[in-house]
């Protein structure tokens, strides 16, 4: 018992703060050290690094947010790609869409899936799914190996840009994305906090604005267990069909064919397009023309 604080450079003088019942594991991966405790109030918590990553009472505003916000957008994704995601709570919630005919996971640390499969099984469900076919490796070089024009939807479900997912935020990897999405295809990438990280996301804008030539819209979500309580979102679109990130077109199935047959639990079609409402000092940045 005790307190978890979340405390990181990456948020300087602050830290959000979890009461501890029990640690339940702790480990060094190849690329960090993983653990996950048993919280008094939010479920079960995932570190990666001393970054919480998910906990099972708020995931779901974080996982169906990311991968429902691009994939409602489009009126019929078949190919999806996650980068990063080793839990398995996106793809557990791409399963929900009964179009989509393959997912590829592509997620750099084996001990974050093993973890997860065995800690947070209600998230992890999402590997069962028939369509997904995990790759353990670093998501840059996958892209680079997909032929062009792959994919109707790419969702970057990464950490922060301290540590293994630092590359998952530079030019060249946005740049491998558009290549790997066919016209008119969609990217939701992981994309901070707007009371955090103003300059790491006006750096994103202004590179998603250079490669990205269909749209480009920040939205964003609350997560209580994320520094500062919130979270974004860079959704963006390559040249071709247009696609209008803010009214969605493929609204969710009734849930009788997804792997969890869970309800969802915060994503709708109101939120989805509240989503992009900004305040003004994070719009006059954004939105700069
Ligand atoms: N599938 C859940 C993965 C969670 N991704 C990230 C985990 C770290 C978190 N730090 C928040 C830092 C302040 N913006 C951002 C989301």
């Amino acid at each position: 018992p005790g307190w978890f604080s979340e405390i990181s450079p990456m948020w300087p003088g602050e830290a959000h703060s979890l009461k501890v019942e029990k640690i339940l594991f702790q480990g060094k991966s190849d690329y960090q050290n993983v653990m996950v405790f048993q919280s008094s109030t939010y479920g079960k918590v995932l570190v990666l690094d001393g970054v919480i990553q998910l906990t099972e009472r708020d995931e779901c505003a974080y996982q169906e947010m990311i991968t429902h916000l691009p994939l409602c957008s489009i009126p019929n994704p078949k190919k999806v790609l996650v980068i990063g995601g080793g839990d398995g709570g996106v793809l557990r919630e791409v399963s929900r869409h009964s179009s989509v005919e393959q997912i590829d996971i592509c997620e750099i640390d084996k001990m974050v899936v093993e973890v997860s499969k065995q800690y947070f099984p209600d998230v992890a469900i999402g590997y069962q799914d028939p369509r997904v076919k995990l790759h353990i490796g670093d998501g840059v070089a996958f892209l680079k190996a997909v032929p062009e024009g792959t994919y109707d939807a790419v969702i970057v479900d990464s950490s922060d840009p301290i540590g293994p997912a630092q590359e998952l935020f530079e030019k060249p990897f946005f740049e491998s994305v558009a290549r790997a999405l066919r016209p008119g295809g969609v990217v939701c990438t992981q994309a901070e906090s707007i009371w955090l990280h103003m300059h790491i996301i006006e750096d994103i804008v202004s590179n998603c604005r250079q490669i990205f030539k269909g749209s480009v819209n920040y939205a964003w979500t609350t997560v209580p267990t994320y520094p500062s309580g919130v979270i974004g979102f860079m959704l963006c679109s390559t040249e071709g069909p247009s696609v209008d990130f803010k009214h969605p077109v493929n609204p969710i199935d009734s849930n009788d064919n997804n792997i969890s047959k869970r309800p969802l639990k915060f994503y709708n079609s109101e939120i989805h397009t509240a989503a992009f409402c900004l305040p003004s000092f994070a719009r006059k940045v954004i939105d700069a023309k």
